[in-house]
Formats: structure tokens, C-alpha cells, sequence
């Protein structure tokens, strides 16, 4: 994405949903224009949820919010929109998520600034809070999870904490619904004329960046000419740092090369990065606070014989990790996803309802008025919109993807995903990843579009793209996987030999990866939040609202795939090009009768999935395993390919494409190649 900062405060952005918010710039029909701010991980989502009445998707694990919502609330006959973008930790920002925040931050449309924390961590939140005040901005400081906090046996002294820091502090717990009516009486009550003894020149803040840096900030400062949609003081302190979106910002309307010029002098005073001189400083005055303000350090003994404590360490264990990962996997994906979903669920949907109900009262239907055998062919034929998109969408994906949600959800309520990354961040650091990218990953074995877009929580651009490849060429979606597991549950051999291909494939990619993807190598930094029981509601919710998502996306595209391929049947090309994909088949090892197999495929890798599902009886044990690996490697579906495209330009996308069609069949040839001159029998 492509935004920079405009000084009269409108943000240019390069994607639609930005344009809609950047378009209501001065839309003064709100009484406040709210913007949620805060830490991944706290609660905003939540807070945004049920100040609004919308579902926003709230989960245990930080970077759940990858896009912006936006609702409003109507308080004493005065409505107020709210804006809940990314989570971000502080002003000096990292993943390019984070920066969407950071830039909404730094945009005038927004009158207040809710910044949302955890009152437990409030020593590591509250800089954004001084920086914010800072910057000049209106804000109410909202520290949330005060059950977790008194659960604890702490308290806050939210009077005190307010006045001294000139701002409005409210106590919520949003799970709890405590404290929410509070925080809307103090949005539409902000007086913003009280706020206004925090402009940059009166600040009541004792936030004193010491003698030096004060005479750089200052300096700096009578140096900026403009009008900004943040304070002087704010810029001219981001500038020292070496902050590009303020620099961006100042560069086209003051004198540059003047203003360069001061900042340079007075960085050069200092021996060490001023952003590590600021962030001390700041780090100082949020000890300050919580010592004085809050009774967290007496109480802050670790609780380390609690069950959670013990499970969490459990989890992060580098063997016994190991085995509860193996317990998650066999559990969630092999039996709830694979046996229940793909197996019983689907033979349930797939042979009874459609196969013994549906379709047949709908072919006798279409052939008793529908005179036309083309058009017959069209609803009911091999490729029609009933017989194949609604059979495949609802009786075989749809049932496996809702399993998946269902486990997921349970999986990040509970907070086990950050876990997991920590666990494997080692591994992952020698495929150029880190433990960060797990949930992508972890998603990814859901749907890989989703996947390719949370990749965005992911920090540096090389770690991101690594990351897109890594899916794209190798993690099978969760209904491929699900049909894939079906197809070969009566061979566990070529089960466990078409996950060692699969593995194989990741780990040498990766490896490759991380030696030629030129880019600098990730850090690791994710804060565990505690491990709590998945709510039911909130897992009800959370997959009803993925499910309501995949269905938007799925059906259309089967059915418009369906009408694709029966005109293309009914004018011979589909036909034609099957011919044409059949000699590559063939050399695999496969008989000609799963080419359309690959052709569907490059639709959706599931439905091509689902198309060797029909014709499971007539293919051998090895035709059978080698159909699965090349399926399984070959391109990602159509969906994820356009999102990589957006994501991660044509370019990447276009390599990705080929890449995965070449190594889909050398994978499908050698593995053929090895079984069958072993005359290995599966
Ligand atoms: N105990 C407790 N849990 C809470 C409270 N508020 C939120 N949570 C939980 O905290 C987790 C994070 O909530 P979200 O609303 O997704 O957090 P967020 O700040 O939007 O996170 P990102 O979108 O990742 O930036 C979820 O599991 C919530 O159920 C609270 O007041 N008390
Ligand atoms: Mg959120």
C-alpha cells in the first residue's frame, strides 16, 4: 500500500475501502469523529463491537485487525463515529499494518483519539499515550481488562492519573459490558476547550526529554512553518528520530533543504540514535506511573503455579510444545477437519442430500422443461451449475471450511497461536521467517486468500514476501486438504508420504528462500497474551462471520466457473484444452481422466480436489498419491492469486504462478518416478 500524509491532513490511500474513509474527510454530520487507538491485542476490536453493535472480528492473538471498521454510536442524542484500524504499539512504527494506524493517527478527520490499553501492561502502552498528548491530539486513555487487572488484586487510581495527565481516564472491561457507558458519556462530553492548554506551546506534560534533546526539539521547531494536522512539537521530536512519514509530510511544503539541514545538525550532536535517547526517557515516565498511580508492582508476583501458567509453559516447551502441537494437529485437523468434515459430513451432503435429493429432482425438473440438452447441461450436466458448483460449494467445501473455522476460532480465543509462534520461531528463522508468521500459516491451512492478507502483520517486506510464496506454493487450503485426506484416509502410507513431500517442499523453498530473498533477516518480538477459555459466543460469532465471508466468495465463483466451463465445453475448448494438459498428465504417471482434475484446479484448488474425489475408483494407490502432491503444490486458487497480485504486486504473483506450475509437476514425475520403479504398492 502507498499512502503518505497531505499537510492539510487528507490521507491519499491506494485501496478502496481507504478512499471511502479518506472521502469523508470534514464530514461534519458527527458530533466526534472517533479514531479506537492502541496495542494489538487489547480489546479495541471489542470496544469498538460493543460501543457500535457490529461484529468487527475479535480474537486472542495481536494483529487481528488487518483492515479498518468503522460504525457509529448515538449518546445523548449526539452520534459518533468510531474507526477501529490495526492495532500499533507506539508512533515509531514497524509493519506496514501498523503504519495504516500511525497514518490515521496523524490525520486531522479525526477529532479524538481512544486510546485503548491493557491496564496490566500499562507501563508499556502508556508512551503512546504521552505521544499522542504530544502531538496535540484530543485523547481519552481507556484502560480496559480491569477484571483481568483486579482478578490480579491490583487497583488504579484513575482521578489521580487523569489530572496528572491532563486528560480523561476511563476503567473498562469490555467483555465484562463495565465501564462502556462511561466511556460514551466522556466522548460526547470531551471538552475540547480544556484539551486546548495542551497545544504545543503550553504542554502540561512533564514529559521532558532532558536539557539536550529539548534544545534539538525546540530548535527544530521554530523551523517549521506550516500548518499541521499534528502538533510542532510532535514533528519536530519524530524528525530527530528520523520518523519518513513526518519527512514526507514537511517535504513539500516548507524549505526543505533548510529545515534538512537544521535536523542534521542537530542529530549529529548526539552519539546515539535520538529514538533510543526518547524511548529511555519514555520508558522512565511509564515506570512513574505505574508505580504511582497504579498497585500493580505489590501484587505483580508471578502467579507460576496457576493452570495456565503451567499449561502456557507447556505450550512453549521446545519437546512437550512439540507434543501438544502434534495433539492440536491430530485433533483439529486430522479428526474434527478431516474425519467429521471431510469424511462423514461430506458423504453425508455430498452422496445423500445432493446425490440421492437434490440432484436428481432437479435434473428431472430441468429434463421435463428444459427441451434443450445444451441448456439441460447447464444446470444438471458433468460441469452444471447444480451437479457441480453447488455440489462442490455446499455439499464438499462448505462443510470441511466451516470445521476449520470452528477449530481456529477455538485456537486463537484461546491465545495458544501466539504461543505456537514462539515455539517455532527458531525453526522458522532458518526459512527467513519468524514465529510471527505462524498465524498466517495457521490461517492459511484455512484459506489462503485470508492468509495472504494477514501476511501484512508480518514485518520487514522480505519476510512478507517469503511468507506469500511459502503458502501459495505449498499450504494446501483447508478444503483441498480436507479432500485431500479423504482420498488417501483407506492408505495411511500415502498419507504420511504426501505429507513428508509436502514438508520437504516447504523446507528446502524456505531454505532457498532465506539464502536468495534479498532483504534483512526478521526479529522476533510478540507479547504472549493470557491464555483464557475460547467463549462460546465469541466462536459462534467469529465463524458465522468467516463463513458468511466464504460464502460471498465461494459460491459466486463456483457457479460463474460452472457456466465458464460448460460454455467452453459447449463450444469445444474445454475439451481442447484438457487434450492439451493430458500429455503432462500422462508422463505423471495419471490417466487422462484427471486432467480436467488440473484444468478445475486452476479455478480453485479445491474444486480440482473435489473433482479427483469423483473419480477416486478408477486411479491406483500411487496415481491416487501422485494426483495429491502435484495438486497440492499447483496454483493457488484464483481468489488468492488476485490478492496476491494486490498485496504483493504482478510481478511477484506472475513468479509465484509459473514457479508453482513447474514445481507441481517435476514434484507429481519424481514421486511417480520413485514408486513405480520401487513397484511400491499403496
Ligand atoms: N478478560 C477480558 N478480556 C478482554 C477484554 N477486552 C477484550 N478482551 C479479550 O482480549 C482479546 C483481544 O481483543 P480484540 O478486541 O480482538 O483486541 P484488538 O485490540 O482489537 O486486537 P488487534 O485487532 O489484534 O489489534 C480477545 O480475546 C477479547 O475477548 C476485557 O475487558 N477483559
Ligand atoms: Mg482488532
Amino acid at each position: 500500500m502507498s499512502e503518505s500524509i497531505t499537510p492539510n491532513g487528507g490521507a491519499k490511500y491506494s485501496n478502496n475501502k481507504n478512499k471511502a474513509l479518506a472521502s469523508k474527510k470534514g464530514n461534519d454530520s458527527y458530533y466526534k469523529n472517533v479514531l479506537l487507538i492502541g496495542s494489538p491485542n487489547v480489546g479495541k476490536s471489542l470496544t469498538f463491537n460493543k460501543l457500535t453493535g457490529m461484529t468487527a472480528m475479535v480474537s486472542n492473538y495481536p494483529g487481528t485487525t488487518v483492515d479498518i471498521d468503522e460504525g457509529n454510536f448515538t449518546y445523548e442524542n449526539k452520534t459518533v463515529h468510531i474507526t477501529d484500524p490495526p492495532g500499533l504499539y507506539d508512533l515509531n512504527t514497524i509493519t506496514e499494518e501498523e503504519r495504516v494506524a500511525k497514518l490515521l493517527v496523524l490525520d486531522k478527520r479525526f477529532d479524538l483519539m481512544v486510546h485503548v490499553v491493557d491496564a496490566k501492561n500499562i507501563e508499556k502502552s502508556i508512551d503512546l499515550t504521552l505521544q499522542l498528548i504530544d502531538a496535540g491530539k484530543e485523547v481519552i486513555l481507556v484502560l480496559n481488562m480491569m477484571d483481568e487487572l483486579e482478578k490480579m488484586g491490583a487497583t488504579v487510581d484513575a482521578p489521580s492519573l487523569s489530572h496528572e495527565l491532563g486528560i480523561p481516564v476511563v476503567l473498562t472491561a469490555a467483555a465484562q459490558n463495565r465501564g462502556l457507558d462511561d466511556l460514551k458519556h466522556t466522548i460526547v462530553n470531551y471538552d475540547s476547550i480544556e484539551n486546548q492548554i495542551l497545544s504545543e506551546s503550553k504542554t502540561l506534560l512533564d514529559v521532558d526529554y532532558g536539557r539536550s534533546i529539548e534544545i534539538a526539539i525546540s530548535e527544530i521547531q521554530r523551523n517549521i512553518k506550516g500548518n499541521y494536522p499534528v502538533s510542532k512539537r510532535y514533528l519536530a521530536v519524530s524528525l530527530l528520530e528520523g520518523d519518513e512519514d513526518s519527512e514526507d509530510l514537511l517535504m513539500e511544503s516548507e524549505d526543505w533543504d533548510n529545515l534538512s539541514q537544521v535536523i542534521g545538525a542537530q542529530k549529529a550532536k548526539f552519539d546515539q540514535p535520538v529514538k533510543y535517547l526518547t524511548k529511555l526517557r519514555l520508558a522512565d515516565y511509564a515506570k512513574h506511573i505505574k508505580s504511582s498511580f497504579t498497585t500493580i508492582d505489590s501484587v505483580n508476583i508471578q502467579d507460576t503455579d496457576s493452570l495456565g501458567e503451567k499449561l502456557s509453559r507447556i505450550m512453549i516447551h521446545p519437546f512437550y510444545g512439540l507434543i501438544i502441537l502434534a495433539c492440536v494437529l491430530f485433533f483439529g485437523l486430522y479428526l474434527i477437519v478431516g474425519v467429521l468434515g471431510a469424511g462423514i459430513l461430506v458423504d453425508f451432503l455430498e452422496n445423500t442430500i445432493f446425490g440421492q435429493y437434490i440432484n436428481p429432482a432437479v435434473t428431472s425438473v430441468v429434463v421435463q422443461y428444459i427441451p434443450w440438452v445444451p441448456i439441460q447441461n447447464l444446470f444438471v450436466g458433468e460441469y452444471g451449475i447444480v451437479t457441480l458448483g453447488l455440489t462442490y460449494g455446499f455439499g464438499i467445501i462448505l462443510p470441511i471450511v466451516s470445521l476449520f473455522f470452528i477449530v481456529f476460532s477455538i485456537l486463537e480465543d484461546s491465545g495458544y497461536l501466539p504461543r505456537l509462534a514462539l515455539l517455532v520461531d527458531n525453526g522458522f528463522k532458518r526459512i527467513g521467517l519468524s514465529g510471527r508468521s505462524v498465524i498466517p500459516f495457521v490461517l492459511a491451512v484455512g484459506c489462503g486468500s485470508m492468509a495472504t492478507m494477514v501476511t501484512r502483520t508480518l514485518e520487514t517486506k522480505r519476510e512478507r514476501n517469503i511468507a506469500t510464496m511459502l503458502m501459495a506454493l505449498t499450504i494446501p487450503c483447508s478444503a483441498q486438504l480436507g479432500v485431500i485426506m479423504a482420498l488417501l484416509s483407506a492408505r495411511p502410507r500415502s498419507i504420511w508420504i504426501w505429507l513428508a513431500v509436502i514438508v520437504f517442499n516447504f523446507v528446502v523453498i524456505g531454505y532457498l528462500a532465506k539464502r536468495f530473498v534479498p532483504g534483512a533477516q526478521p526479529s522476533f518480538f510478540m507479547e504472549l497474551p493470557p491464555l483464557r477459555w475460547p467463549k462460546l459466543s465469541h466462536i459462534a460469532k467469529k465463524t458465522w462471520t468467516r463463513l458468511v465471508m466464504y460464502i460471498k466468495e465461494l459460491i459466486p465463483i463456483f457457479i460463474l466457473i460452472s457456466v465458464i466451463i460448460w460454455a467452453l465445453d459447449l463450444v469445444g475448448i474445454f475439451q481442447w484444452i484438457i487434450a492439451c494438459v493430458t500429455p503432462i498428465v500422462n508422463a505423471i504417471g495419471l490417466p487422462g481422466s484427471t486432467s480436467s482434475s488440473f484444468v478445475l484446479g486452476f479455478f480453485r484448488r479445491d474444486f480440482g480436489a473435489a473433482g479427483l474425489m469423483t473419480i477416486q475408483n478408477q486411479l491406483t494407490g500411487v496415481q491416487l498419491l501422485v494426483a495429491s502432491v502435484t495438486l497440492t503444490l499447483f496454483l493457488p486458487c484464483v481468489a488468492q492469486l488476485m490478492i496476491m497480485i494486490k498485496e504483493r504486486g504482478v510481478k511477484l504473483a506472475g513468479l509465484i504462478a509459473v514457479m508453482s506450475i513447474v514445481l507441481a509437476f517435476s514434484m507429481g514425475f519424481i514421486v511417480n518416478f520413485i514408486l513405480t520403479s520401487l513397484n511400491v504398492v499403496l
